[in-house]
């Protein structure tokens, strides 16, 4: 590919239809995506971002079981919740499409009729689990067993998310079904298989060989490890009731698998997109193809596709897949079932105008070269120390020291001196150096740079002191601002991709409009005389209640995780109801309460037990607020013989139930009964 196409197709990974999206999806795929063709767009380019929801395929359907409703409910909500949230945050799709769309059963079928009908594919009779309850095949995730590779007992018929290996349902030991629990059995059934073994030799040609260079080291290292292991035919379609149904006699109940039909969900929203135009951004080798995805989905996109594609015939093949690794989020595994992660849609609720601070902080810390932590710690330092303390304040005091010292218009230059032509050369060479880290997918070095420029700004405005300078020197004043103003003005066209809230509002402050790239680092962007408007913060400081509140929601989300893990105790052994019959268990009214000194678990309490008032000494200290136990009803032992604690006589023992986390609940009646009934 040239370095200068005619035109551009991005795409970033189809989203799972069966959950939200989380930040790992941004850090990974979304955001780098979104500067890309952002930039794109600024430097005059004809590009068109693809996207969509992924609704079909075993994740799906399971969901559905688990939550009691259909496929078809699952992928309407989840859509509906990925797109608004996507485009609450700025994510700017040229289409966001659905795999369950009309186009897309259509285009899915005529490609894989067109394969079939040219002999692509080999038809193979193979074994396969079979539920028997269930009366269903058990495809991918439906089945799931010990790994072999490394023990895990959950790894899943299709991969291994522990150690990361790709696995055969055959290979798993002990399998069981997911839709019953039971062992399955081996059954006959047929499928159609790529088969990638014979585009190996070309594969090697195309990536090991010819995109050694210009593809990322992650990604060429992981398709380059898969071939040279050796590809072999990979099975296409799948016995399942929900996707797209095998288009050919003899494939009642079996529809494309969903990594055949995905990546043509790209195809098929372009042309939703354009009806008319669609096939150049695929078919003429002036497009600039580039799939922007997560470390999974490297050998889809890389090796899977791109032969589907060459066996078509009538396709551009992709020119870069900058596939990122994982984000992780504070030292865990980012995981949808277990809900460890940070939701967009609720990121943007608790953080109302915050979208560009996230965008910040997943690109300045995403997982380009090696998986990568997101912390709140972090978040919050990286918005106060680089986007307050850095940019917003570059901003804030130029337009400030505008209005305070010019009436808020644009002061006039008067002539430069070395410094300010210095300022002003470094300031024209921003938008080329960053645009070609952009072009290389180096989205952190990129967005690094641009703070440099307000770093540049800023010690301008440090070593020039207009403060102080306006005392003596009111032309000189005005010429250090307008240096200072034309930086900002082109902060306004370089800001954009990346963050793209504050690139608008600085646009308004300054009174510009956002340029094309080239044009942004010129020195004269801001003509003397122009009015600004008001100055108002960028950004604002995070305060540590703030993250202190998520990282607690991240607490309560751990320990509702052991809480659902927990099994109850083993049964204790039998005893005889006579043993039974001589507790003296009964129903009694707490009096008094308060700690007992220097203990930290103990309360002594005073206990109407409709016999007598009684001491009873109780280690509930760390759940209980003494003043909150008067006047409640109690389940009491009142014949344990008496002990001495701390010194004091405790006569019986209130009784407890203990929950999977070790805190404690009071036993009482449901309603209110007398002092002194037997609990029998
Ligand atoms: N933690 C992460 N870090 C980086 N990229 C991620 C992360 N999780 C998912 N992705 C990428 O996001 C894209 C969309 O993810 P997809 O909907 O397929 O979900 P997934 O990989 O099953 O994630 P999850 O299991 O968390 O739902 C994929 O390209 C995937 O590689
Ligand atoms: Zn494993």
């Amino acid at each position: 590919m040239s370095a200068d196409p005619q035109r551009y197709t991005v795409t970033a990974a189809l989203p799972y239809a069966n959950g939200p999206v989380h930040i790992g999806h941004l850090a990974g795929v979304y955001v780098p995506a979104d500067i890309y063709v952002r930039y794109l767009r600024a430097a005059g380019r004809d590009v068109k971002f693809i996207c969509g929801s992924d609704e079909h395929g075993v994740p799906i359907t399971i969901r559905a079981q688990k939550e009691g409703v259909t496929p078809q409910q699952v992928v309407d909500k989840y859509h509906a919740l990925i797109r608004d949230s996507f485009a609450d945050f700025g994510i700017s799709f040229d289409i966001y499409s659905r795999t369950s769309s009309q186009t897309q059963h259509e285009v899915a079928s005529g490609f894989f009729k067109k394969l079939y009908d040219e002999n692509k594919f080999i038809e193979q009779t193979s074994q396969q689990y079979y539920d028997e309850q269930a009366g269903q095949f058990l495809a991918d995730r439906y089945i799931v067993g010990t790994c072999p590779n490394c023990g895990n007992e959950n790894a899943y018929g299709d991969q291994c998310e522990k150690c990361g290996s790709s696995l055969s349902p055959t290979e798993l030991i002990n399998p069981r079904s997911m839709l019953s629990g039971n062992q399955p059995v081996l059954r006959e059934t047929k499928h159609w298989y790529l088969p990638l073994d014979q585009y190996e030799p070309w594969l090697r040609e195309w990536i090991v060989e010819g995109h050694k260079n210009d593809w990322k080291a992650n990604v060429y290292g992981q398709c380059k490890s898969w071939i040279d292991q050796g590809l072999h035919p990979r099975a296409v379609t799948r016995d399942l009731d929900w996707g797209v149904p095998v288009p050919v006699p003899g494939a009642e109940g079996k529809v494309l698998y969903v990594w055949f039909d995905a990546p043509i969900g790209y195809i098929s929203a372009t042309k939703d997109l354009l009806p008319d135009t669609w096939e150049t951004y695929w078919k003429d080798s002036g497009t600039k193809l580039v799939h922007f995805i997560g470390k999974d989905n490297i050998v889809f996109h890389c090796i899977i596709f791109p032969a589907m594609l060459k066996a078509h015939g009538d396709y551009i093949l992709p020119d870069n897949v900058p596939a990122n690794e994982f984000l992780n989020l504070e030292g865990d595994k980012i995981s949808t079932s277990r809900n460890w992660a940070v939701w967009l849609h609720e990121y943007l609720a608790d953080f109302p105008g915050k979208a560009d601070v996230l965008r910040y902080v997943l690109c300045a810390n995403a997982p380009e070269t090696k998986d990568n932590d997101f912390t709140w710690k972090d978040f919050q330092a990286r918005n106060n120390n680089e986007l307050v303390a850095n940019l917003g304040n570059f901003v804030n005091r130029a337009v400030v020291l505008t209005h305070k010292f010019f009436e808020g218009k644009v002061p006039a230059a008067v002539g430069f001196t070395t410094e300010d032509e210095d300022v002003l050369r470094q300031l024209s060479e921003f938008p080329q150096r960053i645009g070609e880290l952009i072009d290389n997918y180096r989205f952190r070095d990129a967005l690094n740079e641009l703070m440099n420029l307000s770093r540049l700004g800023n010690k301008y405005l440090a070593d020039m002191e207009p403060w102080k300078l306006i005392k003596t020197d009111e032309a000189r004043t005005g010429t250090v601002l307008h240096v200072s103003l034309q930086l900002a003005a082109s902060l306004v066209t370089l800001l954009e991709p990346f963050l793209p809230t504050a690139a608008e509002r600085l646009g308004q402050m300054l009174n510009v409009e956002k340029g094309p790239w080239q044009a942004a680092g010129r020195s004269d962007a801001l003509a003397a005389g122009t009015q600004l408007a008001p100055s108002e913060l960028l950004f604002d400081k995070i305060e540590d209640a703030t993250v202190e509140a998520q990282v607690q929601k991240l607490l309560d989300t751990k320990k509702a995780n052991e809480l659902a893990k927990a099994v109850a105790a083993p049964a204790k052994e039998d005893v005889s109801f006579d043993d039974f019959q001589r507790m003296d268990l009964r129903i009694g009214t707490v009096v008094a309460a308060e700690k007992v000194a220097k203990t930290k678990k103990l309360l002594k309490l005073t206990v109407d037990t409709g016999l007598d008032r009684r001491t009873i000494v109780s280690g509930i200290a760390e759940f209980f607020i003494p003043e909150a136990l008067i006047g409640q009803q109690v389940m009491v032992l009142a014949n344990l013989a008496p002990r001495e604690i701390k010194g004091i006589t405790s006569q019986g023992m209130l009784l407890l139930a203990e929950n999977a986390d070790g805190s404690l609940a009071l036993m009482q009646p449901g309603h209110e009964v007398r002092n002194g009934s037997h609990v029998a």
